[in-house]
């Protein structure tokens, strides 16, 4: 379970002091699959970096099993990033110089994996493990990234917006893979998008506006990534 208790985050100094977060307060249920929806500058994004641990908070408390990552300082901060979350992103930020294999294997060897090939078959690229990035396309880049996140054997996987750069066909097709995976693997997932058709496949859906939850709510029987417009 992670808590998240009057959370703030502002940016800027003086006159150009603006908060993107404005107390925030969010429980996230292990095993979840949320979206977080809101308009362009809601704060979605800044809300996921912080709950993740690749931004510092200004106020307010973000709990993973009772431990505070806003009072971790930065050597407890890199270990908890390591060992606790994945993070896929719009661009892929594959090496360019590593291929398949050798970038998934980045993120297994951060925990000693050895098992990483399993997950290159699981995201449909065995027979392309020895291709680099630029000989594949956006989708298989993206599915890459994902088997990378994975292979650190998170128990949180954080997305924000990773269909953002692909075709609905291909899209659908990452959305569905990243969803079986989550239900064989067994871990969370927060994911921030534009798409609130996505909200359908959600478990949990929350609706940012001028940095706070305006909405939340569950959904009874989300969708597949095929049964939801695009
Ligand atoms: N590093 C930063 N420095 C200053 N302001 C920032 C920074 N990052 C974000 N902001 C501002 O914070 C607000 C929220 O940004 P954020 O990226 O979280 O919104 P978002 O809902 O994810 O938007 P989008 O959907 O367009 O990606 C915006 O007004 C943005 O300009």
């Amino acid at each position: 379970m992670i808590h998240i208790k009057n959370l703030h985050k502002f940016y800027g100094t003086g006159d150009s002091r603006n908060e993107v977060l404005k107390g925030i307060t969010l429980d996230i249920r292990d095993r979840d699959f949320m979206v977080i929806l809101g308009a362009s500058g809601s704060g979605k994004s800044t809300l996921l970096n912080v709950i993740s641990g690749l931004e510092s908070a200004d106020a307010g408390e973000v709990c993973y099993n009772s431990k505070n990552i806003c009072s971790m300082n930065d050597k407890e901060m890199t270990l908890f990033r390591k060992n606790a979350i994945g993070y896929v992103f719009q661009q892929y930020f594959l090496l360019p110089n590593l291929n398949v294999d050798k970038n998934v294997k980045m993120g297994a060897d951060l925990v000693k994996n050895k098992d990483y090939r399993s997950l290159i078959e699981a995201v449909g690229l065995a027979d392309k493990s020895k291709k680099y990035p630029h000989e594949l396309s956006g989708g298989e880049q993206q599915r890459v990234s994902i088997a990378r996140a994975l292979a650190k054997q998170p128990k949180v996987l954080y997305l924000d917006e990773p269909t953002g750069a692909l075709d609905e066909a291909t899209g659908r097709m990452v959305l569905d893979l990243i969803c079986k995976l989550q239900k064989k693997l067994g871990f969370t997932m927060v994911m921030v998008t534009h798409n609130q058709n996505i909200a359908e496949m959600a478990d949990t859906v929350i609706s940012m506006n001028s940095g706070k939850i305006r909405k939340q709510y569950q959904n009874d029987t989300p969708k597949s990534a095929y049964q939801i417009a695009w």
